[in-house]
């Protein structure tokens, strides 16, 4: 599109320096030419992932996956993000923006607030839906998931479902180190429980788990 010298003001009459959240409107670029001003759209949504995966990225950065590689964990989030685009036919902003920073508050130093401050309360709330309380014992965690799921938004649901598929996959891919295949096959039967509470929110990313679960004998 060619067009008039704009101010960028009059694209971005509702964004703040510091948040992204509120800069939903079409994202133009202007550049100068010989002789005219060209004025390229970009996906508003293309530029806002790619904000929330650079900020996942970067409180993820001295972490990796529990797999003999050592996989940057920042793959997991991308992953599950991937899991909802592709698989689950998701298209809301919010749920791939939560997806991607859904390990955040649990294990980074980032705060509830923080994530409000930059990516707005819906993403916020969703990754607080989440996030298990790591004060908790492990044992009163797993509990939680269990007890919990069937009370979450269907965003967090969407978000869920598709971490539990992301992580499964890769218990079947290799085994985490120090893991014995009896930790492997009660982590299937404890994921089983978990989705059980998750069922009638997105029948593909259901019918994928409930494909892993019966080749390990267990059953949705
Ligand atoms: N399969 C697999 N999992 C890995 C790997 N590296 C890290 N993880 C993480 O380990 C967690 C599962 O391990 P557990 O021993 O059951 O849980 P814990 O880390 O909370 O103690 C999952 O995180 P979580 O946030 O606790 O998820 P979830 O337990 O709520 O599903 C998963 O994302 C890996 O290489 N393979």
């Amino acid at each position: 599109m060619i067009g008039t010298i704009p101010t960028l003001d009059r694209f971005f009459p509702d964004t703040t320096s510091d948040g992204l959240f509120r800069s939903r409107r079409s994202f133009v670029e202007v550049q100068k030419s010989a002789d005219a001003v060209v004025i390229s759209t970009m996906n508003s949504d293309a530029v806002v992932l790619l904000e929330t995966v650079n900020f996942a990225a970067d409180k993820h950065r001295n972490q990796r996956r529990k797999d003999p590689d050592g996989t940057p964990y920042i793959n997991h989030p991308i992953g599950v993000a991937r899991i909802l685009a592709n698989e689950g036919g998701i298209t809301d902003i919010n749920v791939l923006q939560a997806a991607l920073l859904h390990d955040t508050v649990e294990d980074t130093d980032t705060s509830p607030a923080e994530l409000e401050a930059k990516f707005g309360p819906t993403v916020a709330r969703i990754v607080q839906e989440v996030t298990d309380d790591k004060s908790l014992s492990k044992q009163e965690r797993k509990r939680q998931q269990v007890e919990h799921a069937p009370h979450c938004s269907r965003e967090a649901k969407l978000v869920k479902l598709a971490d539990k598929l992301y992580n499964l996959r890769d218990l079947n891919r290799c085994t985490p180190v120090g893991w014995t295949p009896q930790r492997v096959q009660e982590y299937f039967v404890w994921a089983c429980e978990v989705v059980k509470g998750l069922k009638g929110t997105n029948p593909t990313l259901e019918e994928k788990l409930g494909e892993l679960f019966t080749q390990r004998g267990v059953h949705l």
